[in-house]
């Protein structure tokens, strides 16, 4: 396997390495990965997290067990075992796909490596074309919105809409961000906020329930968000707490717009309603624990409603901004939606 590097994950001297996200941003502590069962549990603790990431790590993972001399057999349970991990982000599925099918060939240890190679150097140099894409969208002198983490430690690359915030940047120069903590786990807040402070990109931290007055203010002039899944009617999954974002920015008329990669796009869903969204443990609800801190908020035995995920209806959507083009809605009627 040839030497693979990215912002939280890497393949170097013959390791598979995650950088663990839920340490940052206080420590960089990186993990070296060598089996299922360690990887799973480091993608379930969102150690290892975004939906590009998590297909690409566990890719990485499958090609470094064929590299490890495992049969045929192994290596189609490992691809079974790490496509359950997490049920909404579908570019898990689309890397054990991928997987699945150079396992099918004669040489398969040298096409499981080819094929998790690819889709790593396939996802840097999309997020590359999203962000410039996306980068015509913003003007100069922008206030942009954006929730939950989409940078360079989502994805292979500069990130999906974190990356068009990074394009944006450079060519503009004067553009601030709006930095939704992101509750229960607070990707923006922990991880969002660091990234645009190594990019030098100005951002003012709020938590998730000040968007709306921010917005009634009109101190929001346009909205950025990720994806998890994107079903064939434009509808899709994000975060919790993208649709509130969604409701609101529809009700202020402020441009909403999803940045993801093409392969987001699952049109065995044909709308929102099909995709499947993760619930997660109370305790993320509940209290708090991790280097940031330990400590229980809420009374033992509370009952807690924690969907890792919500989903927003395409009639909230602006434009989708895909590897492939920017798409509107007259492109989703016509079934356009993704197309080249
Ligand atoms: C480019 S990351 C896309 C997506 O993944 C994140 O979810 P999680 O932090 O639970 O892995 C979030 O929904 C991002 O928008």
């Amino acid at each position: 396997m040839k030497e693979l590097v990215a912002r939280s994950l890497k393949y170097q001297a013959g390791k598979v390495q995650v950088l663990d996200q839920y340490l940052l941003p206080h420590e960089e502590t990186w993990h070296h990965c060598e089996s299922v069962a360690q990887m799973k549990s480091l993608i379930l603790t969102l150690k290892v997290r975004g939906a590009p990431l998590i297909g690409l790590a566990a890719s990485l993972l499958v090609a470094y067990l064929a590299q490890q001399g495992h049969s045929k057999a192994q290596l189609s349970e490992a691809i079974d075992e790490l496509e359950a991990t997490r049920p909404t982000a579908v570019n898990l599925m689309h890397c054990m796909r991928c997987l699945r099918t150079a396992l099918q060939q004669h040489e398969y240890v040298r096409a499981v490596i080819a094929e998790a190679e690819r889709l790593f150097e396939e996802d840097c140099a999309l997020c590359d074309r999203m962000a410039t894409l996306g980068a015509t969208l913003v003007e100069p002198g922008d206030n942009i919105l954006t929730h939950c983490n989409t940078g360079a430690l989502a994805t292979a690359g500069v990130g999906t809409a974190l990356g068009v915030i990074h394009h944006a940047a450079r060519q503009h120069g004067d553009i601030h961000i709006w930095v939704d903590e992101t509750r229960p786990l607070l990707q923006g807040g922990r991880l969002t906020a660091y990234e645009l402070a190594q990019w030098q990109i100005p951002y003012t931290l709020l938590c998730d329930n000040m968007a709306a007055s921010l917005m009634a203010a009109g101190k929001v002039d346009k909205i950025f968000v990720g994806a998890d899944r994107i079903a064939a009617n434009g509808d899709f999954a994000n975060k919790v707490g993208t649709y509130n974002l969604a409701v609101l920015a529809h009700y202020h008329n402020i441009p909403f717009y999803v940045v993801a990669p093409v392969t987001t796009l699952d049109m065995s869903c044909a709308s929102g309603g099909d995709i499947p969204i993760e619930q997660r443990a109370e305790g993320e609800v509940t209290g708090v624990s991790g280097s940031f801190g330990s400590c229980q908020w809420a009374p033992k035995g509370a009952k807690v409603y924690n969907p890792a995920f919500d989903v927003t209806p395409a009639a909230l959507i602006t434009a989708w901004v895909l590897d492939t083009g920017i798409f509107y809605p007259q492109d989703v009627a016509t079934g356009r939606l993704g197309t080249a």
